[in-house]
């Protein structure tokens, strides 16, 4: 990132947060870099795995037609020039049967072009989407901690899309225009090197001016692309919190401040755009300016019979073809610059490494019986704030482990590390002897299950959404797993039984029905550590019943750590540990903590207090 980044967006935030607002988003920041070679490189590397096949062909198409364009003034001028004056209307038929031939073959020509050109820009598309969602995958908790959903669906949606004009016609215009433009000041140049060189004198003129634009217009369009992030970022917010929105009355409020991100953009977008079309006139002008001396010297060429007067049309034939490529090479530059900003941000994240990753030297954990060892294990999400202190724990192969405490006190952490989900920050933590940092990360997430509280459930049908938990299960198994965590019963009963079509987070059921799909899910996959944060939303007796029963079976076994919010789960712990502030206070069972009459006795105390109260 450049030096000279600034963060015209990010200062806007910083007032919203001090006026009180309630949407707070870090957006990229507006980066003001020169035009990188570096990334025009790394972009044509997605053009090589086709440039044998296809480039060819796009290149031996754009020679031909950029010929047949050029020769057709050529032919005018003769045929004024032979044709006409010596009134040979056999003559005058021929040329224009030739012209007619070249605008056909020209035709034909980009007619191909346009085929191939399309054919590989979305290839090459597809391949950079293809990548960026793959890397996307990989990358640990702490990537996704730091930005919004939204802003990393622009990069996958709306940045790669703004790739796709340069690729499908940008880089192949840019060769013809260059041809073109050479082609047309050779030849204006051999016919007559006094008149080409007065015409050819205003294009440096011109690309003086319009490169003066062309930080503005860059500049422009990336403060466009930082609107455009934050407006999916406050979408995708707003569409995952609508219950809540709904609940608190603060629908008005949302729009309001969607409106203000609206109108915002809208300026922007506005600003951008009318830079960009000041490139038109300036080359307009610069075009009338061009006729003006063509005419003028021209005739006076003429007149000293330099010239004749098809030379004088097929050169103002050739103005109009030269300012076309030199306006759209206008044009092209700030495409240009827009995709190199796009590239910028995807690059970003591809070049982004996982903060979890995989030793050299990984080797795969072989099946494991599931001991675990903490040992002074310390964590922190940022730098100086530690959310474990130093943690010892022993557990032996198939013991239970809740793991309990207030609010905060780490117990979220503990399972983050258990998955490796992050890395620890100092101590160690073994399965079976084996430091979970040795091992291939895949080998050690098989064989440690994990059961969140906020259950996800794909669109898909239920029957799928246990599968997740283990790809090649059969259909029998899948309902073997449903029923031993007593999930077939209410999904029998559903219109499509195990085929019913559930949307993205499973909103038609019920929050004890997800709950025993994920259960589902956690057994087919069969892991030996199976962890589980248990839902803390009340659920009728019958479904609590359900879910201790489900509960039993799914643990049976196995070594377990449960973020115990149930008295039912807590009791029947083999091993319950007490966390605060990050530290351990106290281990045991229930009846040894309960002698201790500590902070768990208080805890459980709290807890009944309640349940008699709610009663
Ligand atoms: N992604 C994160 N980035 C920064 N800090 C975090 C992150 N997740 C948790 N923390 C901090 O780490 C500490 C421990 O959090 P943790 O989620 O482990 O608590 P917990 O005991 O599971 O709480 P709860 O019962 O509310 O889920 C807290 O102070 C919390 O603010």
């Amino acid at each position: 990132m450049s030096k000279s980044a600034t963060t015209e967006t990010g200062q806007e935030n910083k007032e919203a947060s001090q006026s009180g607002k309630r949407f707070v988003y870090q957006d990229d920041e507006v980066l003001d870099k020169e035009f990188d070679w570096g990334q025009v490189k790394r972009l044509s590397r997605y053009m090589k795995p086709y440039a044998k096949q296809i480039l060819p062909v796009i290149v031996t198409m754009m020679i031909v037609g950029a010929l047949t364009k050029l020769l057709n003034p050529l032919l005018i001028a003769y045929a004024i020039d032979h044709a006409l004056k010596e009134g040979n209307s056999r003559l005058l038929m021929q040329c224009v049967g030739g012209m007619l031939a070249l605008y056909l073959i020209q035709w034909a020509a980009n007619n191909y072009r346009i085929r191939y050109t399309n054919t590989i820009g979305q290839k090459v598309i597809y391949d950079l989407r293809h990548d960026l969602f793959s890397h996307i995958q990989t990358l640990s908790f702490k990537f996704f901690d730091k930005r919004p959903a939204g802003s990393i669906l622009v990069r996958i949606t709306n940045y790669v899309n703004s790739l796709q004009d340069l690729f499908t016609n940008g880089v192949v215009n840019l060769l013809i225009d260059c041809v073109q433009l050479v082609g047309i000041v050779l030849i204006l140049l051999f016919y007559n090197i006094k008149l080409g060189t007065a015409i050819i004198v205003t294009v440096p003129i011109m690309f003086v001016i319009s490169t003066k634009l062309r930080l503005h217009i860059r500049r422009a369009w990336q403060v466009v692309q930082t609107k455009q992030s934050r407006i999916n970022a406050h979408l995708n917010e707003c569409i995952q919190g609508i219950k809540v929105t709904q609940a608190f009355t603060q629908e008005k409020e949302n729009i309001a401040f969607f409106d203000e991100m609206n109108m915002d953009n809208h300026k922007s977008w506005n600003r951008a755009s009318t830079l960009n079309q000041s490139f038109n006139p300036i080359i307009e002008v610069t075009g009338a300016i061009g006729y003006c001396i063509l005419f003028w010297f021209g005739a006076h060429l003429i007149q000293q019979q330099e010239i004749t007067v098809g030379l004088l049309v097929a050169f103002a034939t050739y103005i109009g073809h030269f300012w076309e490529p030199i306006n759209r090479l206008g044009q092209m530059y700030s495409q240009m610059l827009i995709a190199m900003a796009s590239s910028e941000r995807i690059f970003e994240f591809i070049d982004e490494r996982p903060n979890v990753a995989e030793a050299d030297n990984a080797k795969p954990l072989p099946p494991v019986r599931g001991d675990i060892e903490l040992k002074q294990v310390k964590f922190e999400y940022e730098p100086g704030r530690l959310a474990l202190k130093g943690i010892d724990m022993s557990v032996k192969a198939g013991q239970s482990i809740a793991l309990v405490g207030h609010t905060g006190s780490g117990k979220s952490t503990i399972i983050n590390l258990l998955c490796r989900f992050y890395d620890i920050t100092s101590g160690t933590i073994t399965i079976d002897g084996h430091d979970i940092r040795d091992v291939s990360i895949p080998s050690l997430r098989s064989q440690v299950g994990i059961v969140l509280q906020d259950t996800f459930i794909f669109s898909g049908t239920i029957r799928d959404n246990i599968r997740f938990g283990r790809l090649d299960a059969t259909d029998e198994e899948i309902e073997f797993a449903a029923k031993a965590v007593r999930a077939h019963d209410f999904i029998v009963n559903l219109p499509q039984g195990y085929d019913t079509e559930v949307q993205e987070r499973g909103n038609v059921l019920s929050m004890g029905q997800r709950q025993l799909i994920s259960f589902a899910r956690a057994l087919l996959a069969d892991p030996r550590v199976l962890i589980l944060d248990e839902a803390t939303a009340s659920i009728d007796t019958e479904t609590e019943l359900k879910i201790q029963e489900a509960l039993k079976t799914l643990l049976a076994g196995r070594t377990s750590f449960i973020i115990a919010h149930r008295l039912s789960t807590i009791r029947s712990a083999d091993n319950i540990v007490v966390l605060d502030h990050g530290n351990i206070m106290e281990q045991g069972n229930h009846e040894e903590l309960m002698r201790q009459k500590g902070i768990y006795y208080g805890l459980i105390q709290a807890q009944y207090r309640f349940l008699r109260e709610v009663s």
